[in-house]
């Protein structure tokens, strides 16, 4: 303990700066020869520390998120997205929408990107430092029926659902829901009311979600009201990515060339 490298990484430790503990010997290096004042080159060693700390945050969020894989804006390919436009992504890119407790529906048919802008979206946030956690709709309900069968469905709300500030629920419409997972599914759009974040992804227009739920028309019109009482809708249209280079190799039709004659 009678060096004072060796009394530095301790104090570090027990004060919780592992970042300094990283940056100072070549920092203390560097000051000595540029002879920098010092309290740049304390200013030096505490940025490093909240950089380090952001960098530790960020990959805690991404991995808490649960992406199934990381996409980003940057991969988009908007000219391919047929009725994107640039413009209102990037403005949903700034997350004003999240500090508003406001939501965004992403719709359209198969592989057009969809999930990709929805976890391109949620990337963001996490990179934010929001508290973001991604999922589809089946494994929602598999959560919560689960719940609800072992009468933990009041812990299980609060856990997994409004302990995120931003929700990202993938692929509704998929998968038709009996009366009971519409009713959860309703609880779920309703405890996010103004209170957090949504953002959906659905194949299926507005005037067809209550083939989804349970062919509830009274329960679809509340849950789609309050969805979409303060929502930014994506609406997104083409053909899938998925099949673009089978299609450019020929070995797929276009929906242009499928289509019946008018
Ligand atoms: N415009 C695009 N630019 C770049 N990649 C895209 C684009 N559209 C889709 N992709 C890619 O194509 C694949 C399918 O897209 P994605 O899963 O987002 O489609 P989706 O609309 O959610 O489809 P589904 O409803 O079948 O889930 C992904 O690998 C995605 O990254």
């Amino acid at each position: 303990m009678n060096l004072q490298h060796e009394r530095i990484l301790t104090l570090c430790e027990s004060l919780n700066l592992p970042f300094v503990a990283q940056a100072y010997p070549l920092a203390a290096q560097d000051a000595a020869l540029a002879e920098t004042a010092y309290s740049d080159f304390l200013e030096g060693l505490l940025k490093a520390e909240a950089a380090g700390r952001n960098v530790r945050k960020q990959t805690m969020l991404t991995r808490l998120a649960g992406f199934p894989a990381i996409k980003t804006l940057d991969d988009f390919d908007y000219e391919f997205a047929q009725g994107v436009k640039r413009s209102q992504i990037e403005e949903l890119a700034g997350l004003g929408f999240v500090e508003r407790n406001e939501n965004v529906v992403l719709v359209g048919p198969s592989g057009v990107g969809k999930t990709h802008l929805a976890i391109a979206l949620g990337y963001r946030a996490a990179q934010a430092g929001i508290k973001t956690r991604f999922t589809t709709a089946a494994d929602l309900l598999l959560t919560l029926t689960t719940a609800h069968t072992q009468n933990q469905l009041k812990s299980v709300m609060h856990r997994a659902i409004n302990s995120y500030r931003l929700l990202i629920i993938d692929e509704i419409g998929y998968l038709p829901m009996n009366r009971e997972q519409a009713n959860l599914f309703f609880q779920v759009i309703a405890a996010r009311y103004e209170k957090g974040s949504l953002i959906v992804t659905s194949n299926l227009p507005f005037g067809q979600w209550d083939a989804t739920f349970a062919q509830d028309a009274t329960l679809t019109a509340a849950l789609l009201d309050r969805l979409l009482h303060h929502a930014r809708i994506v609406p997104i249209a083409g053909e899938s990515y998925r099949l673009k280079n089978q299609r450019a190799a020929g070995m797929v039709k276009s929906k242009r060339e499928t289509a019946p004659a008018a």
